[in-house]
This record gives C-alpha cells, structure tokens and sequence, in this order.
C-alpha cells in the first residue's frame, strides 16, 4: 500500500512518533512521511492511504506546523471524499478541557469537506507512562490489516 505519513507538532514528539510508524511499515508499505507545514489539502493524493499524527497547543489548537494546512483546509470546498485517512494524537491530560484536541478538529475539519475517516482516533497522553508508539503501532497495524482484509 502507498502510505503517506503526515504530522502536525511544535517541539518535535509527532515527528518522532511519525517516523517511528514509517520505520515500522517500512518493507512492508510504500511509505514517505512529511511535515503538515509542507503539505497543501488540495493536492492530498487519492491512491496513498494517510495517517497523520498531531499534537495539541494553544488553547485545544492545532500545533504550529499544522496551522497552514488547517487554514487551507478551512477554506477548501467540501470535495476531498478520493482521501482515506487515520489520525493519532498527542496531547497531555493535564489540559483537561482540551485533551488532543488539536487532533479532534484536524479530523473534524477532513469529513467535514468529506474525507473518509478511517478506524477510531487514538490519543497519546504525555502524562501517562506509556510510550506514544506503543499505542500508535499496533493501531495503524490493526488498520491497515482492516484495509487489506476488505480489498
Ligand atoms: C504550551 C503548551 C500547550 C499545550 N496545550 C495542550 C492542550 O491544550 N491540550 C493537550 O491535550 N495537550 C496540550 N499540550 C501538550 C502537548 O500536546 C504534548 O506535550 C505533545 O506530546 C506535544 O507534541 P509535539 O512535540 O509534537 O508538539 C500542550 C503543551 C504545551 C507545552
């Protein structure tokens, strides 16, 4: 499967957590992985399956690296239904009100100009002992399984 990783951050853990998913599909995937700050919503590309890892800033905000995107996202016309994505977020529960948030609206903001979302959004609380890859890894395994199971 050609599988575009992408990722939102602003001090770094998505990038890491991002790479550590494209290290780990490696060899079996097509897999390329690419900061949100370089990526246009208009130009996401139908034939890759996406998986996209993103923090939480600001006030439940999206992080500085995926700012853009959202913003062109925002002004995009409902007309992404050819891009498939799974999304993973990172956030810190001791911002309760806005746990992941960030990874929430980026998701909300994809079905909502009809992107297909697909398997359940998973987060990584920065104030819990586990590792974020060790919740991201067998979540994206179980997903792309799911996907190869229904071709
Ligand atoms: C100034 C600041 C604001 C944050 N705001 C939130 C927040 O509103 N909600 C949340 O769940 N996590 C919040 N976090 C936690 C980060 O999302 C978390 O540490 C994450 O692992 C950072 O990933 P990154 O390095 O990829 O940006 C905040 C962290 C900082 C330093």
């Amino acid at each position: 499967m050609k599988i575009a990783v992408l990722y939102g951050t602003e001090t770094g853990n998505a990038a890491m957590l991002a790479d550590d998913i494209k290290s780990a599909l490696d060899g079996d995937h097509d897999v390329a992985c690419a900061d949100l700050a370089a990526i246009d919503p208009a130009g996401l590309d139908g034939q890759d399956f996406h998986v996209i890892v993103c923090s939480t800033y600001g006030d439940g905000d999206v992080p500085a690296s995926a700012k853009p995107f959202m913003t062109k996202l925002e002004a995009l016309a409902p007309k992404l239904s050819h891009v498939r994505f799974a999304i993973f977020g990172l956030g810190d529960s001791e911002y309760a009100e806005t746990f992941a948030h960030g990874s929430m609206k980026l998701a909300e903001a994809l079905v909502a100009r009809e992107a297909v979302q697909v398997g359940t959004r998973l987060t990584h609380n920065a104030t819990a002992d586990e590792l974020p890859e060790d919740i991201a890894l067998p979540w994206i395994r179980a997903i792309l399984a799911d996907l190869e199971d229904a071709v």
